[in-house]
């Protein structure tokens, strides 16, 4: 009888913790707040640059490309909520503290010079390839099209936030889109994987020290998108990278968009926006800074303790069956006698 009303005790106690956990979420919403998109031309940014538009926010989409530019910039007219809503597109390459800071000058302008209420950096590149293809071009060139284009923005604009009051930095935020592969990596990633990591270092010390400002951090770990970017990676990426991939579904850049959205709006710190997200989330999470650490992510954790071990074992395998096949494409090219 005793043991009978312990359980139900227990049960009852972690219900209404998780529907505390629920309730007790800080709501984010992006109507009338600038937002400062990054990549805002393809891909997810583009998606989330559409989104913001819609749920009323004043969008500044920063990019290279002047053409894609003025694309995304019709795409989003067409979806405004209201003539009031400031929809701006710049062209400038973020990776250096010059353009990140001009892109950041440009875009506070028509708001007083204020900074934006939020920067979502989803600007990046993938190159898959093998390690050994590599030179120190291409190792350095992804550190400048994954980290620096984020971090140098990120820079320029905690600068900002230090600067302004209290109550007008008070809630204002940096999101970071990073990848599964930042929880994980495998084979014809080397040159990814490193500057993703690097991101969720750089993530989690700003989510730290920027508390002094009041200003909030949040990463973003998603698996495959259905982007463009990814149709131009595919064809270069090694065959077993492809193999070991084929297990993750992937979603579109506006299902992606959405699980971004809900995550900042939740407050989470790591957002992710799927299964192996989750899973992934929970049993690397180590000392980050939790989101929420109720019932159902100790389920995800568990599926993680028993799931991933198999799972990467599994990988293992596929890459070592893979050796023959690899000698091949090393002699084809000249690589190997
Ligand atoms: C119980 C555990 C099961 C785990 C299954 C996991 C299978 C995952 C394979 C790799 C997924 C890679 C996604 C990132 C894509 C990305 O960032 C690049 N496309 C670069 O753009």
């Amino acid at each position: 009888m005793n043991v009978v009303l312990i359980v139900v005790a227990v049960v009852f106690g972690v219900l209404l913790y998780e529907i505390f956990v629920m309730f007790n979420k800080k709501k984010w919403a992006p109507k009338g707040k600038h937002c400062y998109v990054t990549g805002g031309t393809a891909g997810l940014g583009l998606a989330l640059a559409l989104k913001l538009t819609k749920e009323g926010a004043n969008v500044s989409v920063i990019a290279r490309n002047q053409e894609r530019l003025d694309k995304a910039l019709k795409e989003m007219e067409a979806v405004r909520q209201s003539p009031d809503q400031i929809l701006k597109t710049y062209s400038y390459a973020v990776h250096t503290t010059a353009e990140a800071e001009a892109s950041l000058d440009a875009a506070c302008q028509p708001y007083g010079g204020r900074s934006p209420d939020a920067l979502f950096l989803c600007a990046g590149t993938a190159r898959p390839g093998f390690f050994v293809e590599q030179d120190e071009a291409t190792l350095k060139q992804s550190f400048d099209e994954i980290y620096w284009l984020a971090a140098m923005p990120a820079l320029a604009a905690a600068k900002r936030f230090s600067s302004e009051s209290e109550a007008e930095a008070k809630g204002k935020k940096i999101v970071f889109v990073s990848s599964a592969l930042a929880y994980f990596s495998i084979v014809g990633y080397t040159t990814y994987s490193p500057a993703k990591f690097a991101i969720r270092g750089l993530a989690e010390a700003l989510h730290s020290e920027l508390m002094l400002y009041g200003v909030d951090i949040h990463i973003f770990f998603p698996g495959t998108i259905f982007s463009p970017g990814l149709i131009t990676e595919n064809k270069t990426k090694p065959k077993i990278t492809l193999k070991i991939e084929e297990r993750d579904e992937g979603m579109s850049p506006e299902r992606w968009a959405d699980e971004l959205l809900k995550g900042v709006r939740d407050g989470d710190f790591h957002v992710v926006g799927d299964f192996i997200g989750r899973v992934f989330r929970s049993a690397t999470r180590g000392a980050s800074p939790s989101t929420r650490s109720g019932l159902v992510d100790f389920v995800y954790l568990m599926i993680g303790v028993f799931g991933v071990p198999p799972w990467r074992k599994g990988v293992d395998k596929v890459v070592r069956e893979h050796i023959p096949e690899h000698q091949e494409y090393l002699k084809e090219r000249g690589l190997k006698k």
